[in-house]
């Protein structure tokens, strides 16, 4: 099969439950493409991008461990990223066009395999240009505070982390603004289920 997949952008804030919806999309047969565990991946593994972070970071927020995997100390680059927005701004200028050229070959792959509709879900995705190519974009939102509980639930991350992470993303109502579809997960389990069915039949008979 020759024809492209179609492609969907999945994003929203912090906590707002775009991996949950993203989980959903995939039992419909959707790939799923996570911008976030691509540049997670990158981080250790593209020489162009550890000497970047060597340079921003220093040497020492990297180690090799035991079995010779480079280890990136998350928590200290983070610490430093989410108090000054230059550092983060050189951070994800380094990131970005590297996860999208990786997005570029996922595609690439999907139209060989004859996959119909390819997702790609990220954290940051107007804001870092991700959205082009993209056919729809859909919006995951909820309360700002119920996103702040939800991430709290998830552990491993102070309430004032949490606040410094959101206060770097842009607002959800320009998220809302540019998306073509909003699934809102104000609600349970269930609700944000019977949503993401919806929106993924929208999105397949507006393409059709
Ligand atoms: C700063 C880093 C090392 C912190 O790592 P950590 O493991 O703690 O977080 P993780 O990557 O799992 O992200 C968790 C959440 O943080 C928020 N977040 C991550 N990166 C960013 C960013 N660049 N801007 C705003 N929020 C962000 C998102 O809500 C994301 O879902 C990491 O997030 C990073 O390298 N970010 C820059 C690359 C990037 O933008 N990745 C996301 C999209 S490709
Ligand atoms: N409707 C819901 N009711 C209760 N908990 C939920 C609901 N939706 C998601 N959650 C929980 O909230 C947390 C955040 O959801 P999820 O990981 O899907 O969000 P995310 O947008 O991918 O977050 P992040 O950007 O922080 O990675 C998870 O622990 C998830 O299980």
């Amino acid at each position: 099969m020759n024809n492209r997949p179609l492609l969907v952008g999945v994003t929203g804030g912090l906590g707002s439950g775009k991996s949950t919806v993203c989980r959903i999309l995939a039992e419909y047969g959707c790939e799923i493409f996570e911008a976030d565990s691509v540049a997670r991946q990158l981080q250790v593994t593209d020489p162009v991008i550890i000497e970047g972070i060597r340079r921003l970071f220093g040497n020492e927020v990297y180690q090799m461990r035991a079995d010779g995997v480079l280890w990136l100390d998350r928590p200290a680059i983070a610490r430093r990223v989410f108090a000054d927005a230059s550092l983060l701004q050189k951070l994800n200028r380094l990131i970005h066009p590297a996860v999208y050229s990786v997005f570029q070959s996922a595609v690439d792959d999907a139209r060989r395999k004859g996959i119909n509709v390819l997702v790609k879900e990220a954290a940051i995705l107007f804001e870092s240009g991700g959205d082009t190519l993209l056919d729809c974009i859909v919006v995951v939102t909820a309360d700002r505070e119920l996103r702040i509980q939800r991430a709290l639930q998830r552990g491993g991350a102070s309430r004032e982390d949490i606040i410094r992470r959101i206060n770097a993303q842009w607002p959800q109502e320009e998220l809302v603004r540019r998306a073509d579809y909003v699934i809102d997960n104000s609600g349970t389990f269930d609700q944000l289920k019977s949503r993401t069915r919806q929106v993924y039949e929208l999105i397949v008979r507006d393409a059709l």
